[in-house]
């Protein structure tokens, strides 16, 4: 299948006044792909986000939409819509007004309107909440009017700040499935910002590992776990272990990718059992080896097996290396 580019980002540099910002960003985001950026707080995710949007001129560089560049372009006539990280709902209007207002501008019928707006809350299934105040819905509710309010909007790429990072753990989870498959029917081109690498792996074709202002990586879930390009994914993303050998190199192992073997094996990592922690299918085995602790994960069961002070021997089945 021929892959469409919807919106690629070319040597994009923004510098606050204060030095912070990002620099050096290319990206090009295929039709109909949901897209993370993921890094910790002050990485530069959103500063790239309102670029995209429109919200923040760029010192620097391009960002075009279907191939035209749309940097000197206006939010409202960029085609973009965004959704925040705080619910950005009209306080005095009513869940119908709020999801009309942006469709009559547009100059949409009334007919037309009262149709988009029975799709949009089917969308996001919130039907029935036409008539209530933001003020009467609960967060995860009011988020599901803000991104349903978006999609009416038809955006040729949607744009979500943490959009779920106010709302608690379980409702967080249900949005979640609810935008993935929201997405996958509608196949809009997404590109969502979160700090939560869960959030990222559940949700993307493809991650951006942002850190201070730069790109680390970008690749799927799948290549960014298997494949951390640098020490920051490699720590950032998943457990990892770093064991410095002293020199210019370090050695680095997923808990996962250590076998433990109860006793001395011969020509493998010696260390004793510190803890054992039962974590539902598997358990939590941490080793200490030469002054260092080296957590690993073994099957469900082995907590009968090992005991803390047990002399253990440890065999690496995949590492990576990094420069110390
Ligand atoms: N309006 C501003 N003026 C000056 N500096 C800013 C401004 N907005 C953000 N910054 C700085 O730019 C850097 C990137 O900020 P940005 O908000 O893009 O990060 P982020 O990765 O989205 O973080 P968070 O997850 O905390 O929102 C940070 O160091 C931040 O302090």
């Amino acid at each position: 299948m021929e892959e469409k580019i919807k919106l690629q980002i070319r040597n994009m540099k923004k510098h606050y006044k204060n030095g912070d910002g990002v620099e050096n960003i290319n990206m090009d985001v295929k039709e109909g792909e949901f897209l993370t950026m993921l890094g910790p707080s002050g990485c530069g995710k959103s500063t790239i986000l309102r670029t995209i949007g429109g919200f923040l001129d760029i010192d620097d560089g391009d960002i075009l939409i279907d191939g035209c560049s749309v940097k000197d372009l206006a939010p409202e006539n960029r085609p973009t819509a965004m959704v925040f990280q705080s619910y950005n709902l009209w306080p005095h209007m009513t869940v119908y007004e709020n999801l009309a207002f942006g469709l009559k501008i547009k100059k949409y019928s009334k007919e037309e309107i009262s149709q988009s707006v029975k799709r949009g809350l089917e969308l996001v299934n919130m039907q029935g909440f036409e008539k209530k105040y933001p003020g009467q819905l609960s967060g995860g509710q009011q988020q599901r009017v803000a991104i349903a309010r978006a999609l009416l909007l038809k955006p040729s790429v949607l744009l979500l700040d943490e959009p779920f990072s106010a709302l608690d753990a379980k409702i967080r989870a249900q949005m979640r499935e609810e935008l993935k498959k929201i997405q996958e029917e509608l196949k809009i081109t997404v590109v969502f910002v979160t700090h939560d690498q869960e959030e990222a792996m559940a949700l993307s074709h493809r991650i951006v590992v942002m850190n201070k202002g730069v790109i680390e990586q970008i690749g799927t879930p799948t290549e960014i776990y298997d494949h951390p390009a640098s020490r920051f994914v490699a720590s950032f993303i998943g457990e990892m272990n770093f064991l410095p050998d002293g020199g210019v190199k370090t050695l680095a192992v997923r808990p996962e990718d250590v076998i433990v073997t109860k006793g001395d094996v011969s020509g493998e990592k010696k260390g004793y059992v510190r803890t054992v922690m039962v974590l539902g299918h598997y358990v939590e085995v941490n080793v200490e080896s030469d002054g260092q602790i080296i957590k690993t994960y073994v099957p469900k069961g082995a907590e009968e097996e090992f005991r803390p002070r047990d002399l253990v021997s440890m065999k690496f089945i995949k590492t990576y290396e990094y420069c110390a």
